[in-house]
């Protein structure tokens, strides 16, 4: 079949940005993004897209319009499709069984039912959501379900785009996954789906697994590399008490081309909507499957993370002669990564709430993320200052937890002068000079090296 129209279900971080970039690279098939959410699907209409990506907007910009469009008309769009990805949001489950742990699979299914409901012929539905292995056999169910005349093929292609870089990520990924069933029209859909991404995707990049290697693989991708940053996280707490520095460790460590550079800075811990809830997931699954000491092998990336977090507010308050009540802490930055608004699980949602409750007067500072930040801090007595140099005039101790550039170009100097003395910065993210900060009058405490103090 040569495919015309892709649907795509959930216009969000995943599927906005994905679904621009295939109407960009495939002007000869319509792509139609829809949504429940009415101000989300009006904002993709607009120049203020409800996510902010950079380049996002030009790519949305190339093909809205001309075969990309924003719709909350769900029946009428499935109606039409020859596939649909379905990119819904599948949260960690906060009730029932499996709370904390287990995916909540709840929209996956609302999304499957209406697709059996309105299609008006045989479909390919492609998971892009991240979804526990064997999930596509319980689709498989939900839509052969009842009396639907039509023949629904069930695809997994889990999206491995990272916030902040998506547009490249999704222009040159490193791979691209495509699993199904091992038949003749899983392989057949197979071949349609990689027939879309062969418009910009080379071949041997383009990787063709069974169902459950697929969707597993986007669980275990997103473990190994949370596993890294919880590794160097680890070794940082042990850096600050032998003096070796964790820069340097992650260097000499990170030449040997077997362990290689990636995903070894150390940082007041991982953040983001996925890394938690996916590891939480294959947790649930080894303990589904009564494999405990797996599970507890990966529990302990969560852990870690948690530890990290929790480690450096302590790191503030006993710094801070054991006491931060009314003292002024600027937190600079608050989007869980730099270059996104997103906050999704980000360890300053932590950390400034924990700041909170040792009663400090806490102001928080982000060039992107303000807006959510309000959303996220709601009821809690905290000032939000987006100009950096007044987030932190009469400040305390400063603490920098997104490694946003403009944080590595600011005046310190003129921070300083309008701090309270003795003047702390903590940096969670290492991003700047220590010595040039002592030099200036502050007290330094990086992440993982000796601190800077007089
Ligand atoms: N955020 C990322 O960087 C990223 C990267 C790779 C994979 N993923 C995975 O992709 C999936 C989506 O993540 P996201 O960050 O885009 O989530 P999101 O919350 O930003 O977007 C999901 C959208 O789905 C919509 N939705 C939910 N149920 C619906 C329904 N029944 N009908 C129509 N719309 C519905 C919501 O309104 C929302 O706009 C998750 O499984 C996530 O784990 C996310
Ligand atoms: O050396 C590092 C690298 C990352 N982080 C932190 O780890 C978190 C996650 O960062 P990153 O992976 O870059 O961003 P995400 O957008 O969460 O992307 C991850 O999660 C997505 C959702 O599943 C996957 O698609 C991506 O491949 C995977 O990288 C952030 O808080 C980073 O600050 C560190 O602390 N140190």
């Amino acid at each position: 079949m040569s495919i015309k129209e892709i649907v795509c279900i959930g216009a969000g971080y995943v599927g906005g940005p994905t679904m621009s970039v295939i109407a960009e690279k495939c002007p000869h098939i319509n792509v139609t993004v829809v949504d429940l959410n009415e101000d989300r699907i009006k904002a993709w209409q607009t120049d203020d897209l409800p996510i902010y990506e950079p380049e996002l907007l030009d790519v949305v910009k190339v093909a809205r319009g001309r075969n990309l469009f924003f719709s909350t008309e769900i029946e009428k769009n499935i109606a039409k499709a020859d596939v649909v990805f379905v990119s819904v949001n599948t949260p960690t489950k906060t009730f029932g069984k499996g709370a904390g742990v287990a995916a909540n699979l709840e929209f996956i299914g609302k999304c499957a039912r209406s697709i059996r409901k309105y299609a008006k012929r045989d479909l390919i539905v492609v998971e892009k959501s991240t979804l526990p292995v064997r999930t596509a056999e319980a689709l498989e169910k939900i839509l052969h379900s009842g009396e639907s005349d039509y023949h629904f093929e069930v695809l997994s292609n889990p999206e491995f785009l990272a916030e902040g870089t998506a547009i490249n990520d999704l222009q040159n990924p490193d791979r691209v996954l495509i699993g199904g069933r091992e038949n003749e029209t899983g392989q057949k859909a197979i071949a349609d789906l990689v027939e879309i991404y062969s418009n910009w995707v080379s071949p041997e990049k383009i990787l063709t697994t069974n169902t459950w290697s697929s969707e597993l693989s986007k669980l275990v991708a997103n473990a190994f590399l949370a596993q890294r940053v919880s590794s160097i996280n680890s070794i940082s707490a042990l850096c600050e008490k032998t003096e070796a520095d964790i820069t340097e460790v992650s260097k000499a460590i990170s030449m040997d081309s077997r362990i290689g550079a990636k995903f070894l800075n150390a940082s007041v811990g991982f953040g983001g909507s996925c890394f938690k809830k996916d590891i939480l997931n294959l947790v649930y699954i080894c303990r589904h499957y009564g494999l405990n000491e797996v599970a507890d092998y990966w529990d302990q990336v969560v852990i870690m993370n948690d530890y990290q977090q929790t480690r450096f507010v302590d790191k503030i308050i006993a710094t801070m002669f054991n006491t931060v009540s009314d003292k002024k802490i600027t937190a600079l930055g608050f989007a869980f990564k730099a270059n996104t608004g997103d906050t999704r699980e980000s360890p300053a949602i932590i950390i400034v709430k924990q700041l909170v409750e040792e009663r400090a007067r806490v102001y928080v500072s982000d060039p992107k993320a303000l807006k959510q930040a309000k959303h996220d801090l709601d009821g809690l007595d905290v000032v939000l200052e987006e100009d950096p140099y007044e987030a932190c005039k009469g400040a305390d101790a400063v603490c920098i937890l997104t490694e946003w550039q403009a944080y590595k170009d600011l005046d310190y100097k003129k921070i300083y002068a309008n701090m309270n003395k003795p003047a702390f910065i903590f940096d969670g993210r290492n991003i700047i000079n220590p010595q040039e900060l002592y030099e200036i009058g502050f007290n330094v405490y990086p992440i993982g090296k000796a601190a800077l103090e007089r």
